[in-house]
C-alpha cells in the first residue's frame, strides 16, 4: 500500500484541517496509508509584522510547494484564501472539498453588537479587506492590527487589548468552537469574504495520477465552480493582500452568481459588481472588467505603488 506523505503547517488550524481531510479520504475508501510531515513556513516565523508588508499570501505556501517539488510530501491541504492566484508549473489543485461557512465572525467583549460599539472602539483585524468594510459600516472605529493564531487573538481580546476582533467563521468551526463564541456572523452582503474563504484546496504534483484519481472523489463541484470564479477575479485584478479585495460566488442550477469588491484602504473608494454565468471564468472576468472600467484596476496599481512593493 502506498504511503502518502501529507505536508502541513504546524498551526493548530492547519493540522486540524489536514487531519480532517485525511479522515475524509479514508472514509471515501482511498487505498493509501497517510503520514503527516510538519513544515514551518516563513509566514509562521514572522508573527510581529503586518502580513501585507512582508509579501502576503505566498508566505504560507512557498516552503510547502518546495517540499512537493522535492517529493518530500505528496499533497498539502491549504486554505484557498492563503493560495496565490497562480500556481507554479507542475503543481495543481487536485480537488476543492465542500466549503465551510464563508462568513467573517465578529467577536466582542461583553457581546456588544457591531452597531452598538461605543464611538472609537478598538477592533482588531490584520486584513485590509475586513478593515475597509468595517469602516463602511462604522467609520468611527479605531482599527488596530492583530496577528497570531486563533487562540492568541482570542486571548488578546479577552485581555482587553481590543473591544472586538474579526476571524473567519470557517476556522473557528473547524476547530470546534461553538457558535456562542461569536457575537455576530457578518453576512456576505455587509462584509464580502476573502477570495476562497471557507474553502480548502488540495495541492499536489500534476503528474501524480494515482493520487489525483483519489482526490477527485472528494471534489465538491459547486464549491469548485464558485472558487474558480473568485480566483479568476483575483488574477484579473492582479490582487494581493496590499489591496482590499473580496469576492464570493454561489451556485444554483449550474449558474454561478459572483460578486467582487475592490476598495481603497480608507474605504473612501469602493467598487462592487456582480455577474451571473454558467462559466466560472466568465463570471470572474466580467466582474473584473466592470470594476476595471470604473477605475478599480488603477486603484490597485496606485495602492501597490504607494506601499512600495
Ligand atoms: N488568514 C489566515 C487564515 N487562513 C484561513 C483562515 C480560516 C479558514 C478559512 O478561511 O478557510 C484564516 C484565519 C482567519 O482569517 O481568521
Amino acid at each position: 500500500m502506498r504511503k502518502i506523505i501529507v505536508g502541513s503547517r504546524r498551526s493548530k488550524l492547519a493540522l486540524t484541517q489536514t487531519n480532517q481531510f485525511i479522515e475524509k479520504m479514508k472514509a471515501a475508501g482511498s487505498p493509501f496509508e497517510f503520514e503527516i510531515k510538519e513544515i514551518v513556513t516563513k509566514g509562521d516565523r514572522i508573527v510581529d509584522v503586518m502580513l501585507s508588508k512582508v509579501g502576503g499570501k505566498g508566505l504560507f505556501v512557498k516552503e510547502i510547494e518546495q517540499a512537493l517539488f522535492n517529493k518530500e510530501i505528496d499533497f498539502a491541504v491549504h486554505s484557498m484564501k492563503d493560495m496565490p492566484s497562480v500556481l507554479p508549473e507542475s503543481l495543481t489543485i487536485g480537488c476543492i472539498p465542500e466549503r465551510e461557512d464563508p462568513r467573517d465572525a465578529y467577536i466582542a467583549n461583553g457581546h456588544v453588537k457591531l452597531l452598538e460599539l461605543p464611538v472609537g472602539a478598538v477592533v482588531g483585524t490584520s486584513s485590509l479587506r475586513r478593515s475597509s468594510q468595517l469602516l463602511l459600516l462604522r467609520p468611527d472605529l479605531d482599527i488596530q492590527w492583530i496577528r497570531g493564531n486563533i487562540d492568541t487573538r482570542l486571548a488578546k481580546l479577552q485581555a482587553g487589548d481590543f473591544d472586538a476582533i474579526i476571524l473567519a467563521a470557517a476556522g473557528l468551526k473547524r476547530m470546534g468552537w461553538k457558535d456562542d463564541l461569536v457575537t455576530e456572523f457578518l453576512e456576505v452582503d455587509e462584509c464580502l469574504p476573502a477570495i476562497g474563504q471557507g474553502a480548502l484546496g488540495i495541492e499536489c504534483r500534476e503528474d501524480d495520477k494515482e493520487l489525483l484519481a483519489e482526490l477527485a472523489k472528494l471534489n465538491h463541484e459547486e464549491t469548485a465552480l464558485a472558487v474558480n470564479a473568485e480566483r479568476k477575479f483575483l488574477r484579473d485584478m492582479d490582487g494581493s493582500c496590499q489591496v482590499p479585495i473580496a469576492g464570493y460566488g454561489t451556485v444554483k442550477d449550474g449558474k454561478i452568481t459572483f460578486t467582487g469588491l475592490i476598495s481603497s484602504p480608507e474605504a473612501d473608494q469602493v467598487f462592487k459588481e456582480t455577474s451571473i454565468s454558467r462559466d466560472p471564468i466568465q463570471a470572474g472576468r466580467e466582474v473584473a472588467e466592470k470594476i476595471s472600467a470604473q477605475g478599480g484596476y488603477d486603484l490597485i496599481q496606485r495602492v501597490k505603488a504607494e506601499s512600495n512593493v
